[in-house]
């Protein structure tokens, strides 16, 4: 079931495309990665599914309807602006944003009790925002983001300004939103939380998209079959297709392209050369796919 369906985006800023017919489908219950580079057109994408701004055409859907003033609720956005009222107190701040969520007085109260306990920061109820540091008001955000239980969460750089304990924080959280059912969308540059995150991911460059898919399956399509080989005691000269060989430590190490041939072969052939110490594919991470997906598209 895919909760969220884009067709056909369109968005210009006056001569200026920020989506050209993007179409999108994010699966129910997943983490889906919306990657590109600086000024691709995610922030555009997201404003359009949180209604802050229009499309010029094309639909986007929720569970199957056209999206309306009424989706906003079910919709949880953590903006790459943060926006806290600085003279409030935490639990003030909290209560207003559950409210205007839709949540009771009693309900709303529930859930600041439950975020502030759950995060371990209960003793800041009543300190006032200005006077919290950057990561601190950063948790407050991310609380008010999903303080309504959200059936969808966009996220924008979620990590941005947490030292490493907290991103952990946070990464635990959105895991655990996962698992009760809750679908992410992530906007990151943080390639290595798109790894440890993301079931899904979609990229966008210069207004297109330019790849989506599960991310195994980006991975698999994106694999070259290389080898990466560390030899020891290596006893005669290494032929030339061997390219790139590179001494340290006692061992050589270079990265053999296998085409045709099968990984057993190879390796056989290695072994007769010296002790076999590393043999292993080279699986391209999703940074090195977005690097390569965006010089692609330079020279298009
Ligand atoms: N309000 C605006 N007025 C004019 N042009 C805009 C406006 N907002 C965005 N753009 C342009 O639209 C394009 C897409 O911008 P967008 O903010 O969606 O990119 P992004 O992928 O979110 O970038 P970043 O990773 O830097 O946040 C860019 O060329 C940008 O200059």
């Amino acid at each position: 079931m895919d909760i969220l369906k884009i067709e056909g985006l369109h968005k210009k800023y006056g001569a200026q495309s920020a989506l050209t017919d993007v179409d999108l489908v994010v699966p129910k219950g997943c983490i889906f990665g919306l990657l590109g580079p600086n000024g691709a057109g995610k922030t555009t994408l997201i404003r359009i599914v949180n209604q802050i701004i229009d499309a010029d055409s094309g639909n986007v859907s929720v569970n199957g309807e056209l999206l309306a003033p009424k989706h906003i609720k079910s919709i949880g956005y953590l903006p790459e602006e943060r926006g806290l009222y600085k003279r409030m107190k935490v639990g003030e701040q909290l209560l207003y944003f559950a409210q205007l969520k839709g949540l009771s007085s009693h309900a709303a109260k529930g859930k600041v009790k439950y975020w502030l306990e759950k995060l371990e920061i209960t003793a800041w109820v009543d300190k006032k925002i200005e006077d919290l540091s950057k990561g601190m008001a950063q948790k407050i955000q991310f609380i008010s983001t999903v303080i309504h239980d959200p059936e969808i969460l966009i996220l924008d750089e979620p990590f941005s300004g947490f030292d490493p304990v907290n991103a952990e924080i946070i990464k635990n959280v959105i895991l655990e939103l996962k698992e009760k059912g809750t679908t992410v969308m992530l906007s990151t540059h943080r390639m290595e939380s798109v790894e440890l995150l993301c079931d899904h991911i979609a990229m966008i460059n210069k207004s297109h998209k330019v790849l989506d898919g599960p991310v195994h399956q980006v991975k698999d399509e994106a694999r070259s079959n290389t080898f990466e080989v560390k030899l020891r005691a290596v006893h005669q000269p290494l032929p030339e297709k061997f390219t790139g060989a590179i001494e340290m430590a006692g061992m050589v190490r270079f990265d053999v392209s296998l085409g045709d041939d099968a990984p057993n072969d190879l390796l056989k052939e290695l072994m007769g050369y010296g002790e076999v110490v590393s043999f292993s594919e080279k699986i391209p991470s999703i940074e090195e796919i977005f690097i390569q997906k965006v010089k692609e598209s330079e020279y298009e």
